[in-house]
């Protein structure tokens, strides 16, 4: 089964080193901090499209993608424009850039930024009205409206990492689904210390050094950590449930980050223009799925879009030889994996019916995931790929991976992709 009209490969590209929430990078907006990174990756080769994505919400720009690529002093006559879907953003980035390649396109760069250090504060769109039109009836009392706004005129559109329509947190929707899938509290520490132990030694081992480039403002990522440990894990007290018995903690949730991150989605043509050694894969499929979240479960979409990929591919779980899972909190790898594994699952909610087999744990996030590397929305699936490629690129030629991404609204972005 072939998804494309002709063969797509994605390339591995850079990013920017990961910032804790207020750190190093926080001074930078979106398109400040995707800048240096732009031109860098715009140096290795020139592409013939840039599609890139920021999540939270700009009052200063729309398509970040042009705003990013003139900024960056780069050729106008290449088109840029914006894809977003929540922390799947670049992965659908690079979908959008897999189906547009052809004709005069071969080489696209993808990618996304977010600095959720700065959420923008808003004003309240009765009051926003209300000055404007004074604005342009009589302006001196639209200073003096100004100069008399209270905490009550405003409005935060990112309002805590929460679901817009169920204003409830990231982290209280998966603390229900952790406890309807039975996801313990000592399960998803073991998985948040496995994470920070595998970034520490992936950074220690050299695997990150081609990946990221060293910003002046920081050098390296700043959120695993080396001296992390189960009992301080165990001792963190529940971020989410204020009533003391939740299960998530700061510990084994993805933190506030700054960064950005981009790749390379390519023909033929267009893969041949990297320099030789660029790490490469085919993206042989991908899959989207939505699910409703008050019945599966607001970031359990990965859990339908893999059976559905996989199947399509007469692949059973043992056939992929990497995994790269978003970490959005080690509860929500956990129960992705869980709905995976459960009997009868995959045919009675995702509509699968496929022999998948037993799952193999030790072949996901070798060089750790989101909750010790850090989850900058719009960066994280750019992230996952270029990681994916490289790891993927040290297996036997026709290896497969999965790469996928849980998102905002019930969403789940997935990647197959096939060493050459
Ligand atoms: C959006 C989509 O579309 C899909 C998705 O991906 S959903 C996920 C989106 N992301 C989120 O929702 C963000 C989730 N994370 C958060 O909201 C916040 O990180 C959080 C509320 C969980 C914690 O925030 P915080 O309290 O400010 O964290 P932070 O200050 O770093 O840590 C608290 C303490 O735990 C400690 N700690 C954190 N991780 C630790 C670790 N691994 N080991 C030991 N200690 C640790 C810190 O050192 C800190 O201790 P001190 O108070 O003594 O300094």
């Amino acid at each position: 089964m072939q998804r494309y009209a002709r063969k797509i490969f994605v390339a591995s590209g850079l990013r920017t080193p990961f910032g804790r929430g207020g750190g190093a990078l926080a001074d930078h907006d979106a398109i400040s901090l995707s800048v240096p990174l732009a031109r860098a990756m715009a140096d290795i080769a020139r592409p013939d499209l840039f599609v890139w994505g920021t999540v939270i919400p700009s009052l200063g720009w729309s398509n970040i993608g042009r705003e990013v690529w003139l900024d960056a002093g780069l050729d106008p006559t290449v088109p840029a424009f914006s894809a977003v879907l929540a922390c799947s953003t670049s992965m659908v980035a690079a979908f959008a850039a897999a189906g547009m390649l052809g004709g005069s396109a071969d080489l696209a760069l993808v990618g996304g930024a977010e600095v959720m250090s700065n959420p923008p504060i808003g004003l309240k769109l009765d009051v926003s009205k209300r000055i404007t039109k004074l604005f342009r009836t009589d302006p001196p009392a639209a200073i003096a409206a100004l100069q008399a706004l209270t905490a009550d005129d405003l409005t935060l559109p990112v309002k805590g990492w929460a679901n817009r329509i169920t204003g409830r947190t990231m982290g209280d929707h998966m603390e229900e689904t952790a406890q309807a899938w039975g996801i313990t509290r000592e399960a998803q520490d073991e998985w948040a210390l496995k994470s920070h132990q595998r970034a520490v030694a992936g950074w220690e081992r050299g695997f990150f050094d081609d990946l990221v480039i060293p910003l002046p403002e920081l050098a390296r990522d700043a959120n695993p950590r080396a001296d992390t440990s189960a009992e301080k894990l165990a001792a963190l007290p529940p971020a989410f449930d204020k009533s003391g018995k939740g299960s998530l903690t700061a510990g084994n949730s993805s933190p506030i980050t700054d960064g950005a991150a981009a790749l390379w989605v390519a023909t033929e043509a267009g893969l041949s223009r990297l320099p030789a050694g660029t790490p490469f894969a085919e993206l042989v499929d991908q899959e989207i799925a939505a699910v409703d979240h008050h019945v599966d479960g607001l970031l359990m979409a990965p859990s339908f879009a893999i059976p559905r990929l996989l199947a399509r591919h007469g692949l059973r779980y043992e056939d992929v030889a990497l995994w790269e899972i978003h970490e959005a909190f080690a509860a929500q790898l956990l129960a992705n994996v869980a709905a995976l594994e459960k009997p009868g699952w995959t045919k009675d909610r995702a509509g699968v019916d496929f022999d998948f087999g037993p799952f193999p744990w030790d072949r996901v996030n070798p060089n750790g995931g989101s909750v010790a590397i850090g989850h900058p929305f719009a960066a994280t699936g750019a992230r996952d790929l270029s990681q994916a490629v490289k790891e993927l690129s040290a297996l036997p030629s026709g290896s497969w991976a999965i790469v996928s991404v849980c998102a905002d609204g019930g969403h789940g972005t997935v990647a197959l992709l096939r060493a050459p």
